[in-house]
């Protein structure tokens, strides 16, 4: 006596199973009815559908009796077996087969915009697939600088070129005329950077730098009042301060080095100070501690990393990618240590009714306005985080450029003597003038000490280039080339600060080239470091101040000369997109008595 085992299967109108109960029974039995279709088999004639019936999901089966037609299921065993055994036949069919429609597909993805210049006539570097012209800095082998430079050489004599940065097109300015009017005269048509951020995934890159138009501009009205010279006097007290910790610092690390420092970590420290009292309302001994979580996670921001390195290829490749990958801008534990810090900072002084003339007194008036204002449609309104953010970004953008701006500087002085001797001089002098006050307008006051700042800029930009992105079609005055909206723009500062067109002998570090005299003898838009136009840098002044403070209490203290440990030329990290010393910055101090 046999076993029988029958299966329905429910057929719907297209003639696909949905429901399967199956039962056990001793005797054959037949179900009647136009949609249900019986069919039976004797469970050791197929041991795959035995398994299958087990889950549930075999359907029906054809016996002996049942010839494969008149089995309406579109899963049979027989057709199981049959695919089952030529799939075994042809596995590399099967295998091969798809993987060439996804390679096949993913290339054309990947070259399909690469025939935009060639179209539009203008002149650029033959790409290769998935890199575009981007294949040493994606394999950690150039840094974006010699990548920049290496194009800009390219064009030479040109006014313009196409690149592709992955599979992204962009065109670099190189004419001072054009950058002006993408940058300031035609501002208009290029109001936002175009770099992407997933602001779902990194709520706090919902910032000034990131946001595009017009939130930006609705911010950055209500941020600007902050920076104004008025405002950056009453902060200068609060600067002070930090100097004098920076002082400090210096001894301690003199006294643990014998005289010989790492200035681009002490001067992070002074930076994280600066922003930690001004932007976040710390108190300066809550900060610059290398065991305080600010200063531990405020290095973490800027610790080069392969999640940084891979975030930037996946958004070259395309920004849909980070959509799907997530990536981080920042590491989350900062991110949240942020957030935190400056809310309790908020709720402290809502609730002691604490004024401050410094950003978060100005953040929290844009929070008033933006977030808490009932008679803002809620399309115009800002979120809580938004202003978090932006308190976050003061930190982010400030604190690497001023203090690899400081170090770089005093690697110069430390390299030429002549120099670093007549910017004391002027510190003195003038400080003698002002009965030993160090003051905002003593700061304002020193002309020597503005032009090797600058000059420290030209040679060492921390960022190499500018990003804008066109927001409608655009034609280039006096030029056949049409710019289509969402085009985007790189203007290679560092390229242009080291064209001899402009500076001769661009390696040489000479204060002198940024005289009221010389400066006129320059087209503007040659001359980048903070940018231009309305999106320019809007700490310039403030990191003005920050910086000289430095300078006058390092200066007149200290002599500073190169050391062993003195890397000259310096190098630079490739795993970074700033200009960032890849071993630091050694330098001997001499006190001066
Ligand atoms: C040596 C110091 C600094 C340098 C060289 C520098 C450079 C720059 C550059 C090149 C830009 C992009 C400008 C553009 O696209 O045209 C920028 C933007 C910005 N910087 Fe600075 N920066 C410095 C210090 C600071 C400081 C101290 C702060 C804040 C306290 C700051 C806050 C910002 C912000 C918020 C933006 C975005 C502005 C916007 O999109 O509206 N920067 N900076």
């Amino acid at each position: 006596m046999f076993t029988y085992y029958y299966y329905y299967g429910l057929t719907n109108k297209y003639g696909d199973l949905e429901t399967i109960p199956w039962e056990k029974q001793e005797t054959p039995s037949k179900h009647d009815s136009h949609n249900v279709i019986i069919t039976r088999r004797h469970l050791t004639e197929c041991s795959l559908c035995l398994h299958l019936s087990r889950t549930a999901t075999a359907l029906v089966c054809p016996i002996k009796e049942c010839s494969v037609d008149s089995c309406l299921s579109r899963v049979c065993c027989v057709s199981l077996k049959r695919s089952r055994a030529m799939f075994t036949a042809n596995w590399w069919i099967n295998v091969i087969t798809p993987c060439t429609i996804i390679v096949t597909i993913a290339y054309y993805f990947c070259v399909s915009t690469f025939k935009r210049w060639e179209k539009l006539n203008v002149p650029y570097i033959k790409p290769i697939p998935l890199f575009g012209n981007f294949l040493n800095i994606a394999l950690g082998k150039d840094h974006p600088l010699e990548f920049y430079n290496k194009i800009y050489y390219e064009f030479a004599g040109r006014k313009y070129g196409g690149l592709f940065q992955m599979r992204t097109p962009y065109l670099m300015v190189r004419d001072p005329e054009i950058i002006n009017d993408v940058m300031i005269k035609d501002f208009s048509s290029f109001p936002d950077r175009g770099i992407y951020s997933d602001f779902t995934a990194n709520p706090l890159s919902n910032n000034l730098f990131f946001m595009e138009n017009p939130q930006w501009k609705t911010i950055r009205n209500k941020l600007s009042p902050a920076f104004t010279s008025g405002k950056l006097k009453t902060m200068y007290d609060q600067i002070k301060k930090c100097g004098d910790e920076l002082m400090k610092n210096i001894d301690i690390d003199l006294n643990k080095n014998g005289n010989e420092i790492e200035v681009r970590d002490i001067l992070g420290k002074y930076s994280t100070d600066v922003i930690g009292t001004c932007a976040f309302g710390l108190k300066l001994n809550a900060i610059s501690d290398d065991e305080s979580p600010f200063r531990k996670y405020g290095k973490s921001i800027f610790t080069p990393s392969l999640r940084m390195l891979f975030r930037e290829l996946c958004l070259m490749i395309t920004p849909a990618l980070l959509k799907v990958i997530r990536v981080k801008d920042f590491p989350t534990a900062a991110t949240d240590f942020f957030h935190a810090a400056f809310k309790e900072t908020m709720t402290y002084r809502i609730e002691n009714k604490i004024v401050r003339n410094d950003f978060v007194h100005c953040l929290m008036q844009a929070r008033n306005d933006l977030v808490l204002n009932t008679d803002l449609p809620k399309h115009e309104k800002f979120t809580e985080t938004q202003i978090v953010a932006n308190a976050f970004v003061m930190f982010a953008a400030g604190f690497e450029t001023v203090s690899t701006t400081v170090s770089y500087s005093l690697y110069e002085l430390a390299l030429d003597k002549s120099i670093q001797d007549r910017a004391r001089e002027e510190i003195q002098l003038k400080l003698s003038k002002n009965d030993g006050q160090i003051n905002h307008e003593f700061l304002m006051d020193l002309n020597y000490l503005d032009m090797v700042i600058a000059e420290t800029l030209r040679k060492y930009p921390p960022l190499v280039a500018l990003f804008r992105k066109a927001s409608q079609t655009y034609r280039i005055p006096n030029d056949s080339l049409i710019i289509e909206k969402g085009q985007k723009i790189i203007i290679p500062i560092y390229a242009i600060h080291y064209d001899t067109k402009y500076y001769p002998e661009p390696e040489k570090f000479i204060p002198e080239r940024f005289s009221v005299e010389e400066k006129a003898k320059r087209p503007s838009g040659i001359y980048l470091p903070f940018g231009d136009g309305p999106r320019m840098c809007i700490g310039k002044r403030f990191a003005e101040m920050e910086m000289k403070l430095a300078f006058v209490e390092i200066l007149t203290k200290f002599e500073v000369f190169p050391c062993e440990k003195t890397e000259v030329p310096l190098k630079y990290s490739n795993k970074v997109l700033t200009l960032m010393p890849k071993h630091g910055i050694w330098l001997r101090f001499n006190r001066i008595n």
